[in-house]
């Protein structure tokens, strides 16, 4: 039987730029969301949203510009997830960054935190779990999502 969902419009994908920056040492960035967005206080990959007609790349160094202030050498795709949440279904565009310049600022309040391996900031936002999977991965050590955020 037919009932409404038959009609549902499929939700549209908010595409997103997201910056995985890297030290020599292998730190990673979090940042924490900043007040009045989704998920606040939750530990996530700097960036955010594309704007018409950008790249992701062009996305990213804006977004870090916006919010960190700094620039960014180059960057390209590593691997693209979605997340499918309340407030929207996003598509994901990892970007591995090792080079940048400029001293952080935090342009919207927010905090920051160099990891090593593992993380110990949390919550961690949940769409950005993957990411730490793929780093538990590449370093050939375990872990588990359920212990995370
Ligand atoms: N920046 C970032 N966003 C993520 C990550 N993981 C993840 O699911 N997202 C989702 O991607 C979307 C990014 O949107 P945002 O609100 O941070 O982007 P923005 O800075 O352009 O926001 P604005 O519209 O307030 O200007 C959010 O729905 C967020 O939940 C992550 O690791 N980093």
């Amino acid at each position: 039987m037919a009932d409404a969902s038959d009609n549902a419009v499929p939700r549209k994908h908010t595409e997103v730029a997201v910056g995985i920056l890297l030290k020599r040492d292998g730190a990673m960035l979090l940042t924490s969301r900043p007040e009045g967005k989704p998920y606040a206080g939750y530990w996530e990959f700097p960036g955010g949203k594309l704007e018409a007609g950008e790249t992701v790349e062009q996305a990213l160094r804006r977004e870090l510009q916006e919010e960190l202030g700094i620039v960014i050498g180059a960057a390209s795709v590593w691997k693209i997830t979605e997340h499918d949440y309340p407030h929207a279904l996003v598509r994901l565009h990892w970007c591995k960054v090792f080079e940048w310049q400029g001293a952080f600022e935090m342009r919207e309040g927010q905090n920051m935190a160099w990891q090593d391996w593992p993380p110990t900031v949390e919550p961690i936002l949940p769409g950005a779990v993957p990411v730490l999977q793929w780093f538990a991965e590449e370093r050939g050590v375990p872990f588990d999502p359920s212990l995370i955020g």
